[in-house]
């Protein structure tokens, strides 16, 4: 793939603004200071941008049906092994639907429906619990409380069928990139990174949602054989590996943005990161896992952000890579932050 305007680079007498989401989220992603190469490498990167994840054949989630439908849907349910319990820690199992049936009132409260107004009323909010709270500005955000989450219990936002719609305050990952964002080349110098990038010199909140980490759900023996071609990518061209796996309680969903993908597989690692990755459906039951990153605490404008891949799935299912010479999965860790432990954490099931 080759481009004649390039975004910060010299051959172009006005920089031209790159939206890496290609018009896909809410919010431009403009990438910046990127040379010819590394604005062709982040742009042939996606094959496609998606905004939410699919199945490796193509299928969107949201096309529940469809989905169910699908031979390649029924391998990954199989491969899934499940408790008694719906695996959000709920009594709903997959297959049955939830949704509350909130309507708005009209009028601007109407952001506020289910969680911060009628709240008690809603039958989501009650059942999964109330974890979004509005910053109280005049931007409308909803902030994640991260200090009230339980452990490992995904967050449930109100599904697609609830009544209440797009207003809802108890949606916010469902609604796509908010923060300002760019994608710039990473401070350690390893490939390309994503920054906190507002026109204003405000501080991000913790709990501002950044986004998904969207790709292609693989099942355990598609992520296997990926995982060891992007491995020997990396060794050989410096290219980076981008499964995500996440280990729930009685199931584990791999995500790979490589080929298709949003913005979040452009998030490095840090040993001490900014950011935090939770498990969030959009409805019980019925609502496949998705991967949201948000603040864990505040971020100033500039900052490079970053989670700690070992804490992907808030639970113990990466090892740190040891310093040994036969561990050929190790990829030394290149954040620079006084806590870095050295080695690049890896799901050692792959
Ligand atoms: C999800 S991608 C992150 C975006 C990537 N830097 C790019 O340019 O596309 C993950 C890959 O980035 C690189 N990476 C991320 N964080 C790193 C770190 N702290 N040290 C070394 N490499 C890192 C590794 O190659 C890793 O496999």
């Amino acid at each position: 793939m080759t481009h004649t305007a390039a975004v910060g680079s010299s051959r172009s007498s006005r920089p031209q603004v790159y939206d890496v989401s290609q018009g896909s989220e809410p919010c431009k992603i403009p990438a910046v200071g990127l040379t010819a190469d590394q604005l062709d490498t982040a742009l042939s990167v996606f094959h496609t941008y998606i905004p939410d994840s699919k199945l490796s054949n193509g299928i969107s989630l949201g096309d529940t049906a469809a989905a169910r439908q699908h031979s390649r849907f029924k391998t990954l349910s199989e491969n899934i092994e499940h408790d008694d319990q719906g695996s959000d820690g709920s009594d709903y199992s997959e297959n049955e639907t939830w949704s509350c049936t909130c309507m708005s009132q009209g009028g601007v409260d109407d952001q506020y429906l289910c969680t911060a107004k009628d709240g008690d009323a809603c039958d989501c909010v009650s059942e999964f619990g109330n974890f979004y709270s509005s910053l109280g500005d005049d931007s409308k955000r909803q902030l994640l409380k991260l200090d009230a989450l339980p452990d490992r219990l995904p967050l449930v936002e109100c599904s697609p069928e609830c009544a209440c719609r797009a207003r809802c305050a108890n949606r916010v990952s469902q609604l796509g990139v908010r923060a300002p964002l760019t994608v710039r080349p990473a401070v350690s110098g390893i490939g390309l990174g994503l920054f906190f990038s507002p026109a204003t010199s405000v501080d991000l909140p913790k709990g501002t949602f950044i986004s998904l980490y969207a790709g292609e759900y693989l099942t355990t023996v598609e992520a296997r054989t990926r995982w060891k071609d992007q491995q020997s990518l990396e060794q050989s061209e410096g290219q980076g590996n981008y499964i995500l796996s996440l280990k729930l309680p009685g199931e584990t969903i791999h995500i790979d943005p490589r080929h298709r993908g949003n913005v979040g597989r452009f998030l490095n690692h840090s040993c001490d990161p900014n950011c935090v990755v939770h498990v969030v459906r959009w409805g019980a039951g019925q609502g496949w896992p998705r991967a949201a990153t948000y603040t864990k605490r505040y971020v100033k404008p500039g900052e490079e952000l970053t989670f700690d891949y070992a804490n992907a799935s808030g639970g113990p299912w990466t090892k740190e890579a040891k310093g040994d010479e036969h561990n050929d999965k190790r990829t030394r860790c290149l954040c620079g932050s006084t806590r870095c432990r050295g080695w690049m954490p890896y799901d050692e099931t792959l």
